[in-house]
């Protein structure tokens, strides 16, 4: 006999709660002891985090739409020697066919994109972007365009310009867009006030010897803002791009004269120094290496996930969860400009939601109870919404089919993170009709019809083999693509609103909440809009 077990899940934050036990017959009985389940913690203020490399995380990324931050086990990234670094630039820019504008180009995004995932722009605007005479340097000035066009303020320091036509016409771009330039001279020397992120395009990975003024002197700056950082409250963080300059190309931070960067966004491939780096954020750019190159130097990069410029690399910073928290900038939501209707007014947000992209703006949260107020809330997906209500559709021997029966009233909750909006609506519910439910039932695709078949919602099954065997018999039986029955057990509900709260985040948490309720003017049914205090 097992007395415990941990759930395979091997996710990185301890968060509470539930465990496993394992009777002697095996059969498991969730415990309501504080034994502990490790469960992923995604959306942070200063980037994302995720759980730890494993099988079930990968395929979290791959469903996920945030933007970069995927994790990946340091030990299995490869990372590059000065010589091949070299190489790799070589082959790229020979036989490849590439020419370094594209890839500074590249690189230089792909910074940018790394620190508006981190640093959020209404937080960390004020950037000074340090150029040093390379193709880091060039990296940082492409990465400063982009920041600008990001929204933040970057101003570049740059005492030694490349006299070549691509340095110069990055020059002229950032100057066309007003970006300061400001002298070696004319920087303060403690940078800590003027600046939210300082950039360190100084050196990349020809780098060698001891640095020579005027950088000798820009990088001791950079090592005293450890002092200051222990004195103040809120000081500018340093993110490196692809070497901290500085810092052996290969050894990392062997001289006393080195700093240590909050971010580190590594090129192409991170480079031997980098297994030195253990700040916050490691994070991969350049996403342009082509397989032949990956096979020659024989390469082991985290994929890139969706359409992202960056991906991170190691494990996500520990976090102060009282600390997490946004502070919403939304237009003002105010009474003039409501609908009448509220099903109207519904309507406008659910398109704004549908334009913004979100992720699955028809899931809603829905609570129910028992007839003895035994609250219980889940996800489903709103499947229609008009005068009459809200639909979605379920199992009808399911734990809210069973509050249904006995209590007919439920709540919705829709929360649209990327428009600071949420939607309560509360109501009374009733199923929908048989034909309602038929006809959705069969626009769903086969798998799912055959999937409401075999499970038995909220009853407890020997395994998952108990579902995916049915699942496979009932596919072999409706293989020749005939008409699959519904099941009587599977149906809709429908919920008719007797109230409805709009909600818009705002500053210092004075949010708008606008709230609908039915009255009668003159025998007239008519909804009465009031705000309530947030
Ligand atoms: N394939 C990629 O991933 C790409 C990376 N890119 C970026 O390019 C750099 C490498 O660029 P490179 O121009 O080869 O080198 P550096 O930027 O490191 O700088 C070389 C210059 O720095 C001078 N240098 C070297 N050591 C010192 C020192 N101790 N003190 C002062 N100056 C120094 C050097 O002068 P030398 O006279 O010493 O030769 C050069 O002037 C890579 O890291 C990425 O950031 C591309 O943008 C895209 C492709
Ligand atoms: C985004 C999302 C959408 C879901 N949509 C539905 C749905 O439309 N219908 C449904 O029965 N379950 C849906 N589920 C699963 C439910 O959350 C829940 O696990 C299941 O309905 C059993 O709930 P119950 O035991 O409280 O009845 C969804 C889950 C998520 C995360
Ligand atoms: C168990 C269950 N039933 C139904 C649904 C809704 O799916 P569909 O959009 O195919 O109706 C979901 C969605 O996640 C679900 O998990
Ligand atoms: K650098």
């Amino acid at each position: 006999m097992r007395p415990f077990m941990r759930t395979a899940l091997s996710m990185s934050r301890l968060v509470s709660a539930h465990s496993f036990h394992l009777k002697s017959n095996a059969t498991p009985i969730i415990s309501h002891s504080s034994r502990s389940l490790r469960i992923p913690l995604f959306k942070l203020p200063q980037g994302v985090c995720r759980p730890n490399s494993s099988s079930e995380f990968r395929w979290f990324c791959s469903k996920s739409r945030i933007a970069a931050a995927t994790m990946q086990n340091r030990e299995s990234v490869s990372y590059l020697t000065q010589k091949e670094a070299a190489e790799v630039d070589e082959i790229l820019m020979g036989p490849l066919g590439f020419s370094v504008e594209q890839l500074m180009e590249l690189a230089g995004l792909s910074v940018a994109t790394s620190i508006a995932e981190v640093y959020k722009v209404n937080e960390y605007k004020r950037v000074l972007v340090i150029c040093g005479p390379g193709n880091n340097g060039g990296d940082g000035l492409v990465a400063a365009r982009h920041l600008f066009h990001f929204g933040y303020n970057p101003s570049i320091c740059y005492p030694k310009r490349t006299p070549k036509p691509l340095y110069a016409g990055l020059v002229t771009q950032l100057e066309s867009l007003s970006v300061p330039f400001v002298s070696v001279e004319d920087l303060p020397l403690d940078l800590s006030k003027d600046f939210d992120i300082i950039i360190d395009a100084i050196f990349g990975f020809s780098f060698h010897g001891a640095p020579r003024p005027p950088f000798n002197d820009l990088i001791q700056r950079l090592v005293s803002l450890n002092e200051y950082k222990e004195a103040k409250q809120r000081f500018p963080v340093v993110v490196s791009v692809d070497i901290p300059s500085g810092w052996h190309v290969e050894e990392g931070d062997i001289s006393d004269s080195s700093f240590k960067p909050d971010m580190l966004v590594s090129l192409t491939a991170p480079k031997l120094c980098a297994k030195r780096f253990h700040g916050p954020h490691h994070f991969l750019g350049g996403r342009f290496v082509p397989p032949s190159i990956v096979s020659k130097f024989n390469l082991h990069l985290p994929p890139y996930p969706g359409t992202a410029m960056c991906v991170r690399i190691g494990k996500p910073p520990q976090v102060d969860i009282a600390a997490l928290r946004e502070n919403y900038i939304s237009p003002e939501f105010v009474e003039d400009n409501v609908e009448a209707d509220p099903i109207h007014q519904f309507r406008k947000w659910f398109d704004e939601a549908i334009a913004a992209n979100l992720r699955e703006p028809n899931a809603m949260s829905l609570s129910t109870a028992t007839s003895d107020g035994k609250p219980s809330s889940r996800m489903v997906l709103l499947k229609g919404f008009d005068e009459d209500g809200f639909v979605w559709y379920t199992n009808y021997g399911s734990r809210k089919a069973h509050d249904l029966a006995e209590n007919p009233r439920a709540s919705l909750l829709f929360f649209w993170d990327g428009l600071n909006r949420q939607v309560r609506v509360e109501g009374t519910v009733q199923k929908v009709s048989e034909e309602e439910s038929e006809q959705y039932f069969h626009s769903r695709p086969r798998g799912s019809q055959l999937g409401a078949i075999v499970s038995p919602q909220s009853s407890v099954v020997p395994g998952r083999h108990f579902l995916i065997d049915k699942f496979k018999e009932l596919e072999d039986r409706y293989s020749n693509g005939s008409l699959i029955p519904k099941p009587k057990y599977w149906g809709g509900y429908r919920l008719k609103p007797e109230t409805f709260e709009f909600w818009q985040g705002q500053p210092s948490r004075l949010h708008d909440r606008l709230q609908y309720s039915p009255c009668e003017i003159e025998g007239k049914k008519v909804w009465k809009v009031e705000r309530l205090a947030p």
